[in-house]
């Protein structure tokens, strides 16, 4: 193996013996596409490696100025947990065979830019937390510092496409950045192609997406930008399915579909208040209403409430967008989407205060359950934050466990978005299995919909890879109940129980939504 001038990406070379060189008879070789994605997260990493795999004649390097995450791109641990992504990874970074490496993980931004024809920017675009718009618009500095960074190393023209999500009309924004700080002469061609995958099932998504949005200019080389980016994604999703668009209708497309799944929780999340009131069951209510063929049966579950790093903060801005058009009627439609997210959340809390006598003053609760979804380790935006700090607050000592989400995460979000951090510290502990959380306590909290924590799933859990038997585990409920204080209380967040034969054992369960008649 043979390295590539400056980039530090090994190639096979031929060794010629010079006696029988004949000049005339080498090939230039043709210069292998390439491809650099700036960010190395959940999007980055996943996206870039389902592109490599399925295009072996382009090579994808992903970069990050964040060491430790790319050290671990490296590895067979991954920075992330998302079922079938190592396989993917490995298959196009240490292929076997015929096959040779075109996915590469650096910390060499520059280099990686330089060389790039396509540049993909996926770097996160969280809420701003200080200044003008604090709180609700989308913070793009760290779009704005790529960008420049582009702007001052390419030699070459550029296709720089926005994967990370954004607000209407970044693309301006990207412009004019390179505008300002690239070479005279050199041409870049801006292209929206926004991402849509859900964590836990990234790799599924990837690889059959519903569509693949790409919005540029129309003008020829915008649309020749478009194309070429096309052209990667037909190597494996059907053409029919790769939307091209108008760059603006590209970006707003992303927020809204964000902003329309949300609601769709949101408004169940709605309807789950007045279920247990009325003696409804929220789960036959969405049940039948998702037979509707116009309305469909996804996104209709009811929980504690909705997480992950994006859905709160792409409603947020897209209601900002909205006030700044001078449409604030608009803005608080938006907005009321995570209202009733925060109100699922409170009215969750509260519920468990009126079950255990109104007080949680040194009672022990045991939470199942801290990543904002099943088959992630990730916990931005969990619900289990609030609900956690909420319990604390009552007075209560909290015990979690959660299979895949390490010690520390839990700990650092816990103590972020609490006020009280030294009595955080004296009631919150995290445990390495469910019954040593459950030990003594006074109620169990559901707070993930881990396979594990259903009565309703036979066999093990289907999560696998990285967290290995931890994610496989079935929890017996009985051996719950004979560790448990008297009475037993199971408060289940996201209705993963089947009551029935809980209540046989002696549980009082009280699920999202479903009313006693
Ligand atoms: N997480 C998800 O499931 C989805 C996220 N998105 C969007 O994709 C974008 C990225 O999201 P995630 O991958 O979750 O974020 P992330 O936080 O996991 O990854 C972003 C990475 O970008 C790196 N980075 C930031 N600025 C950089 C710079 N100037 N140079 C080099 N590296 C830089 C960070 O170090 C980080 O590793 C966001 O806009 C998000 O809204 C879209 C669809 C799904
Ligand atoms: O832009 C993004 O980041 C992504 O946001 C969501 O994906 P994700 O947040 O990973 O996961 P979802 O499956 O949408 O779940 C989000 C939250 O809603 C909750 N949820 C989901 C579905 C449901 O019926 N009920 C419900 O409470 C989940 O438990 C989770 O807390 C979207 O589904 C993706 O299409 C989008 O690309």
């Amino acid at each position: 193996m043979h390295t590539q001038a400056g980039q530090g990406i090994p190639v096979p070379v031929t060794i010629t013996n010079s006696t029988n060189f004949d000049p005339q008879k080498t090939r230039t070789p043709q210069r292998m596409k390439k491809v650099c994605c700036i960010g190395a997260g959940y999007v980055g990493g996943p996206t870039s490696a389902v592109m490599a795999t399925k295009n072996p004649d382009v090579s994808v390097t992903v970069v990050d100025y964040n060491k430790d995450r790319i050290e671990a791109w490296k590895t067979n641990e991954l920075p992330i947990y998302e079922p079938d992504l190592l396989d993917v990874v490995q298959h196009a970074r240490d292929p076997v065979a015929k096959r040779i490496p075109n996915l590469f993980f650096s910390t060499d931004v520059e280099g990686a830019i330089a060389e790039a024809d396509i540049i993909l920017l996926s770097v996160n675009t969280p809420t701003k937390s200080m200044g003008h718009g604090a709180g609700q618009a989308s913070e793009l500095c760290h779009l704005e510092s790529a960008v420049r960074r582009i702007g001052e190393v390419a030699t070459s023209d550029k296709i720089i496409v926005e994967k990370s999500t954004v607000p209407c009309k970044a693309a301006e924004t990207v412009r004019d950045i390179l505008n300002a700080t690239a070479k005279p002469g050199l041409n870049f061609e801006i292209l929206s192609n926004p991402e849509f995958l859900a964590e836990g099932t990234a790799v599924r998504n990837l690889l059959h997406p519903d569509r693949i949005l790409i919005g540029s200019l129309n003008t020829p080389r915008g649309l020749a930008a478009a194309r070429s980016l096309a052209d990667l994604y037909a190597s494996w999703v059907d053409r029919s399915r790769i939307i091209t668009i108008n760059l603006y209708s590209s970006e707003l497309a992303k927020l809204a579909a964000n902003a329309l799944l949300a609601q769709r929780i949101s408004s169940v999340n709605a309807l789950s208040a007045m279920c247990e009131s009325l003696g409804a069951d929220i789960d036959e209510v969405s049940h039948c209403v998702g037979l509707d063929q116009r309305i469909g049966p996804k996104m209709l579950k009811a929980s504690v409430g909705f997480g992950g790093s994006c859905f709160r903060k792409d409603i947020l801005s897209l209601a900002y967008i909205a006030e700044s058009l001078h449409l604030p009627q608009v803005a608080d439609y938006w907005r009321s989407i995570v209202g009733i997210n925060e109100y699922q959340k409170e009215r969750f809390t509260r519920r468990i205060v009126k079950c255990l006598y109104s007080s949680l003053s040194s009672k022990r609760l045991a939470v199942l359950g801290f990543a904002y979804k099943k088959d992630t380790g990730d916990t931005r935006e969990t619900s289990a934050i609030t609900v956690v700090n909420n319990l604390i607050n009552e007075g209560a000592n909290v015990r979690v466990y959660d299979p895949l989400v390490e010690e520390d995460r839990v700990w650092e979000e816990v103590l972020a978005s609490s006020d009280r951090r030294e009595t955080v510290k004296q009631r919150l502990s995290v445990w390495p299995s469910a019954y040593e959380a459950c030990a003594d306590a006074d109620a169990v909290i559901i707070l993930t919909e881990w396979d594990e924590f259903s009565n309703k799933i036979s066999g093990p859990g289907d999560a696998r890879g990285r967290g290995g038997d931890r994610t496989k585990r079935v929890l017996d409920w009985s051996r719950v109940a004979g560790l448990m204080q008297k009475p037993m209380y199971v408060f289940d967040g996201r209705n993963v129980l089947d009551a029935a034969p809980l209540e046989k054992m002696g549980f009082r369960v009280e699920s999202i939504g479903k009313g006693v008649v």
